[in-house]
């Protein structure tokens, strides 16, 4: 599953519901200051720059950040939802609980409902999408490819780390 987070200043926690075995992946994105990551039971803070990911057992490690200082901090969290082991071979049942409104604990048992989050729409920020029949065109299967791609691909700036906008001269 995934969580997007904007600009969020997470206090310590621990996330209850994510599988003590997994670990959870955290990507920082945009151009900010501010949002590093920290564990105290570890006593480290990770200055987190956009594009590096952590993992973590977001379950077992205590976690929480620091203001965004500047900019815009998204946080992309990868974990791994305990119901996916302890419902694993029925998901019929997960289907009919989310329908039925009902949430369980690791153990199964029903655990009363905090709020309803509309997960299409996150807080209103969130314009429902709907999503067009692809024309024609986009899905004819040509009737032969080639493996032009590589050749096509040039890594010049990415070897550098430059920017696209980034002059290359012509020494380097
Ligand atoms: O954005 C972060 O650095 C932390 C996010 C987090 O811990 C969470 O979404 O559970
Ligand atoms: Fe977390």
């Amino acid at each position: 599953m995934i969580a997007i987070n904007f600009n969020t200043i997470s206090d310590y926690h621990w996330d209850e519901h994510d599988d003590p075995n997994s670990l959870c992946c955290l990507v920082a994105l945009g151009d900010f200051d501010g949002g590093e990551l920290c564990f105290p039971q570890l006593q480290i803070v990770i200055p987190l720059r956009p594009g590096q990911v952590v993992a973590f057992s977001s379950r077992l490690l205590l976690h929480g950040n620091f203001p965004v200082t500047r900019g815009i901090r998204h946080s992309v969290v990868y974990f791994v939802h305990s119901m996916f082991f302890h419902h694993l071979r029925n998901f019929t049942e997960i289907y009919k609980d989310r329908k039925d409104g009902i949430e369980r604990d690791v153990n199964g048992s029903a655990v009363p409902t905090v709020s309803h989050q509309d997960l299409n729409n996150a807080n209103g920020l969130n314009r429902i999408i709907n999503l067009d029949r692809p024309k024609a065109n986009q899905i004819r299967v040509p009737p032969s490819s080639t493996d032009c791609r590589r050749g096509c691909i040039d890594l010049s700036r990415a070897r550098r780390g430059l920017k696209a906008e980034d002059p290359l001269s012509d020494s380097e």
